[in-house]
């Protein structure tokens, strides 16, 4: 199912279970503003190619807009609206005083030069420069973008208003990032693993782990959990799949990574079909790469008991039906993986403050919020007689909805 209708008819779920009126859905529903543009290079070798890129802000009732620039192929105007709204829920689940919003470039960043990317990442900011600001819309990095890049947009965007580090967040920390907000959502994933285990009575240590994505979130997640004694026991990237029933060395595992810059020919396991992995026998399945990877095609053959969605969106609403007859236990992503723009407002908090938290604190203030946050879905849960997703969507939504009418803006 397309992203954008997968992700409005959780919402719409969401909003009966609330008793929303019709008009009031239909306006928490609207991006508040959403713009298409063409980024033109030349490429190293002088010629011109062209891309569209994209920024979606979809609400800014409970602060400024808030949400990652992603680089990849698949970047389309329903995914970036889909991922947009994902972020207004996301938010208001962790309590965080930010809005919704996503941006990307359809490109395969992969197939540039470091300057190719740097020219892509400057026109880009030149296109969306007037519609950002700190007290608008803070974009972030996700899926195929890093802490280069926000240097890159902090940069051009000063060009236009003045020195603005605060303009982007999970930028380096020499220029202001904030210690931690690298490992932020990989850390984030294993706080709101733990706490749905311990729910059930269960822990990390033990347990065996499937991962789909090896990239920022999945090798953070990978790492985290190995070292709290869980058995890792397939990886995917984009390069293949990698498996070892008695565990992967995740240590070794990233540094074959660092230096060969792919998954095969991993001396400590075997390499396995790509498509199986997310069917493969485990106890905890973590899809850390695309939307719309568990489909109606592949839900019933899935084996984990649990699955934690650190990516945006892996799961169609067909497969989480189908998931949830099985007794399979979803935690969504809208909460799952808000540790990143959790430690993105302490990075902000910092660069209002003019100071720095140690690393311990920022771990610390961030699983106090990954904690409180399950409490309330739990609680949401009890009162609306629903499953976590529908929980973390009427806690978010609910938020929302009040903010908005508290402004005056309810229809
Ligand atoms: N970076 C962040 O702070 C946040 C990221 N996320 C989400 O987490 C997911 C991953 O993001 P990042 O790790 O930042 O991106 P990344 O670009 O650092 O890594 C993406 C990973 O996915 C892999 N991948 C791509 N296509 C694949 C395929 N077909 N099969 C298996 N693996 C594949 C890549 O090889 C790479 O290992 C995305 O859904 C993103 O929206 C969510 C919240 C915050
Ligand atoms: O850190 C942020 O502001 C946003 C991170 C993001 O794009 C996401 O949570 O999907």
């Amino acid at each position: 199912m397309n992203a954008l209708a997968s992700t409005n008819r959780n919402f719409r779920h969401a909003a009966r279970l609330l008793n929303l009126d019709s008009k009031f859905e239909k306006s928490l529903l609207m991006p508040y503003r959403e713009i298409k543009f063409e980024c033109t290079i030349p490429k190293d070798d002088g010629s011109l190619v062209s891309y569209v890129g994209f920024r979606v802000q979809h609400d800014n009732s409970r602060g400024p807009m808030k949400g990652g620039i992603r680089y990849h192929p698949k970047v389309e105007h329903d995914e970036v609206n889909a991922l947009a709204q994902l972020m207004t829920w996301k938010t208001a689940v962790v309590n965080v005083p930010y809005g919704g919003a996503k941006g990307g470039i359809g490109c395969s960043p992969k197939d540039f030069s470091v300057s190719e990317l740097e020219r892509l990442t400057r026109v880009f900011t030149q296109k969306i420069h007037d519609v950002i600001g700190v007290n608008i819309d803070v974009p972030a990095p996700d899926m195929g973008t890093n802490a280069q890049t926000m240097a890159w947009i902090s940069d051009e965007y000063s060009k236009f208003h003045g020195y603005s580090p605060a303009i982007v967040t999970g930028k380096p920390i020499e220029l202001g990032g904030s210690l931690g907000r690298e490992a932020a959502t990989g850390r984030g994933v294993v706080f709101a693993t733990e706490a749905l285990l311990a729910d059930h009575g269960k822990s990390i240590k033990g347990l065996t782990f499937v991962i789909q994505g090896f990239g920022n979130v999945g090798s953070w997640v990978a790492r985290l959990i190995h070292e709290r004694g869980g058995k890792i026991i397939a990886v995917s990237d984009v390069t293949g799949a990698v498996k070892n029933p008695n565990g992967l060395d995740i240590p070794a595992l990233l540094e074959h990574k660092e230096k060969s810059g792919s998954l095969s020919n991993f001396d400590d396991g075997d390499m396995m079909n790509a498509d199986e992995l997310l069917i493969h026998e485990c106890d905890v399945l973590v899809p850390c790469a695309l939307s719309g990877v568990l489909t109606r095609e592949n839900a019933g053959d899935v084996k984990a008991k649990f699955i934690i969605e650190a990516a945006n969106n892996p799961t169609d609403p067909e497969a989480d039906e189908i998931l949830s007859k099985k007794g399979v236990v979803i935690l969504p992503d809208i909460y799952a993986n808000a540790g990143g723009v959790t430690v993105s407002y302490f990075e902000l908090v910092q660069n209002n403050q003019h100071i720095m938290w140690d690393e311990e604190k920022v771990n610390a203030e961030l699983k106090k919020y990954m904690a409180g946050a399950f409490n309330s879905i739990k609680s949401m849960c009890r009162t609306h007689e629903c499953n976590l997703r529908m929980g973390a969507f009427t806690l978010g939504v609910s938020r929302v909805a009040q903010c908005t009418l508290l402004r005056g803006w309810g229809c």
